[in-house]
C-alpha cells in the first residue's frame, strides 16, 4: 500500500452553492433570483423541480455546519445568495439577509472550519435580469457594490472570497437556452462572457481598496477536452472549445487578452472591450479555483452549433461513466494542473469542487454504501497528488457536494453529496464516502 501525504496545511473542504442548498427563496425579505424565475416557469426543470426548499439549509444552518465539524472537514466552501443581501439587485440592503450569512460565518468560526465565500453562483437578482442582466454593462457596478456590502460584513472572517462560480455556464445561459435566464441569443452571450470578467476585476479592485484579511480569487469550470483524432479539424474544433470555456476567462485575467482564435472566429459577437477594461480585468488575484470532473472528446462537427464542435465523455480504461453520463479520468485533472502550472504562472489553486453522481442506494436505515463515489474521490486524490509531487501549487480540494442538492436542470435526481439528504424528512445520513473523506483528512492523505 502506497501511502500519498498531503502538504501539512492543505484545506480538506465541502462546497454547496446557495440555490441549491438553501429554500427559503422567498423569506425574510430575500428577492426574486432568475434561477426562481426559470424553476417557477413550466418544463423548464426536470420533474418540475425547484430551489423553493431544497435542503433547507436557511434553517437547518447550524445542524450542518455541526455535521461538518463531526466529519472533521477544515473548509466550507458556499455562496451567497445576492437576492437576500440586494433583493432588488440594487437600493436597499436587507439586513436579515446579512444577518443569515454573518451566522453562518460565525457557526464556522466556532467549528474551526475555514469560511470560502462566492458571491455569484449563478442566482442574479431578476431585477436586475429585467434590465439586462449580464448583457448591462451597469450590472458590473451593482455586482462591485454588493461585493463591498458583503466584504464590509463578512471580510473579518472570510479566508476565501471567490467572485464568480463558472462564469462559463453564465454565458450558456444565453446560448442553449437550459441555464437561467434560458436565452438562446449568441448576440449578447459573449458580451455577457466580457460583463462578468469586467465584473470580476471590479469586484478585485474594491477588496483591495478595502484591505480586507483574505485572500480572493475566481472559481473555473475547467474541464479537459482533448481532440477525437489529430486531423487539423479536430484538433481546430478542440482549440474553439478550450477558447470558449477555459480561455474566454482565464485569458483575460492571466494574459489580459482575449484568445485570439476565438475572436476572430466569433467576429461581430465577440466581446468588445472598452478603454481600460482589460487592466481592471486582470487585476491580479490571490488564487484559481478549479472546478474540475471529466474529460471530453471533441471532433470537429459542422452541425455542432456557433464553435462546429461536438464532444463526448471520455472514460479511462476500467472506468464507466457516472450517473450524469459523465466520463471518468483521474488523469485529466492532472492535465490541468499541469496546464495552470505550466502557462498561467503556477498559480495557488483550490480544486473547489470534483465528486460525482452515483446512483445511491439507501438501506433501510438510509445509509449508502457509495464505493462507486469513493473510488472516484480517491482516484483524483491520488490524480491531484501527482500533480503536486510535479510543482502544482494545490492548497485545498472541497468535494462536491457536502450533501445532495438540486442539480441545475435535472433537478434532485442526481445525488452528488457524501451526505444523503432525505428530501421528505430532510434527514441528513452521512454516506460510506463520509466516513472515509473523514479518515482521509485525520490521516492528510490517501493511499494506493
Ligand atoms: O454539476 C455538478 C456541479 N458543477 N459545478 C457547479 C455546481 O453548481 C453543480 O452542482
Ligand atoms: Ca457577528
Amino acid at each position: 500500500m502506497i501511502v500519498k501525504a498531503f502538504p501539512q496545511d492543505f484545506v480538506w473542504g465541502v462546497s454547496t452553492s446557495a440555490y441549491q442548498v438553501e429554500g427559503a427563496w422567498n423569506e425574510d425579505g430575500k428577492g426574486e433570483s432568475i434561477w426562481d424565475r426559470f424553476c417557477h416557469t413550466p418544463y423548464r426543470i426536470a420533474n418540475g423541480d425547484t430551489g423553493d426548499i431544497a435542503c433547507d439549509h436557511y434553517h437547518r444552518m447550524p445542524e450542518d455546519v455541526a455535521l461538518m465539524k463531526e466529519l472533521g472537514v477544515k473548509g466550507y466552501r458556499f455562496s451567497i445568495a445576492w437576492t437576500r443581501i440586494f433583493p432588488d439587485g440594487k437600493g436597499k440592503v436587507n439586513p436579515k439577509g446579512l444577518d443569515f450569512y454573518d451566522r453562518l460565518v460565525d457557526e464556522l468560526g466556532k467549528a474551526g472550519i475555514l469560511a470560502n465565500a462566492t458571491l455569484n453562483h449563478w442566482d442574479l437578482p431578476q431585477a436586475l435580469q429585467d434590465l439586462g442582466g449580464w448583457a448591462n454593462r451597469d450590472t458590473t457596478d451593482r455586482f462591485a457594490e454588493y461585493a463591498r456590502v458583503m466584504f464590509d460584513r463578512l471580510g473579518d472572517r472570510v479566508a476565501l472570497w471567490a467572485t464568480h462560480n463558472e462564469p462559463v455556464v453564465v454565458t450558456s445561459g444565453y446560448l442553449g437556452g437550459s441555464m437561467a435566464p434560458g436565452l438562446a441569443d449568441a448576440s449578447v452571450a459573449y458580451r455577457v462572457a466580457h460583463h462578468l470578467n469586467l465584473a470580476h476585476g471590479k469586484a478585485v479592485q474594491v477588496f483591495r481598496q478595502g484591505g480586507y484579511p483574505g485572500k480572493i480569487g475566481i472559481v473555473l469550470d475547467l474541464q479537459n477536452y482533448i481532440p477525437e483524432s489529430d486531423s487539423e479539424a479536430d484538433v481546430l474544433a478542440t482549440q474553439r472549445m478550450l477558447d470558449h470555456s477555459h480561455h474566454l476567462f482565464l485569458d483575460p485575467i492571466f494574459k489580459r487578452q482575449y484568445p485570439q482564435g476565438l475572436m476572430e472566429w466569433l467576429g461581430t459577437i465577440a466581446p468588445q472591450p472598452q478603454e481600460g477594461d482589460m487592466e481592471i480585468i486582470s487585476t491580479p488575484i490571490d488564487f484559481l479555483g478549479l472546478n474540475y470532473y471529466f474529460t471530453l472528446k471533441v471532433r470537429y462537427e459542422p452541425w455542432g452549433g456557433l464553435l462546429k464542435a461536438a464532444a463526448r465523455p471520455f472514460s479511462a480504461p476500467m472506468w464507466s461513466q457516472t450517473e450524469m453520463g459523465w466520463g471518468v479520468h483521474p488523469e485529466g485533472l492532472t492535465a490541468i494542473l499541469l496546464k495552470l502550472r505550466n502557462h498561467y504562472g503556477n498559480p495557488d489553486i483550490y480544486i473547489t469542487e470534483n465528486g460525482t453522481a452515483a446512483p445511491d442506494q439507501p438501506d433501510e436505515h438510509g445509509f449508502v454504501q457509495d464505493r462507486e463515489r469513493i473510488a472516484y474521490l480517491r482516484r483524483h486524490l491520488i490524480a491531484a497528488h501527482d500533480a503536486i509531487q510535479q510543482g502544482v501549487n494545490l492548497r485545498g480540494y472541497f468535494v462536491w457536494s457536502f450533501m445532495d442538492n438540486f442539480e441545475w436542470a435535472l433537478g434532485y435526481r442526481p445525488r452528488f453529496g457524501i451526505v444523503r439528504v432525505d428530501y421528505a424528512t430532510q434527514k441528513r445520513i452521512p454516506k460510506l464516502s463520509a466516513y472515509w473523506y473523514r479518515e482521509v483528512i485525520r490521516q492528510n492523505a490517501v493511499w494506493e
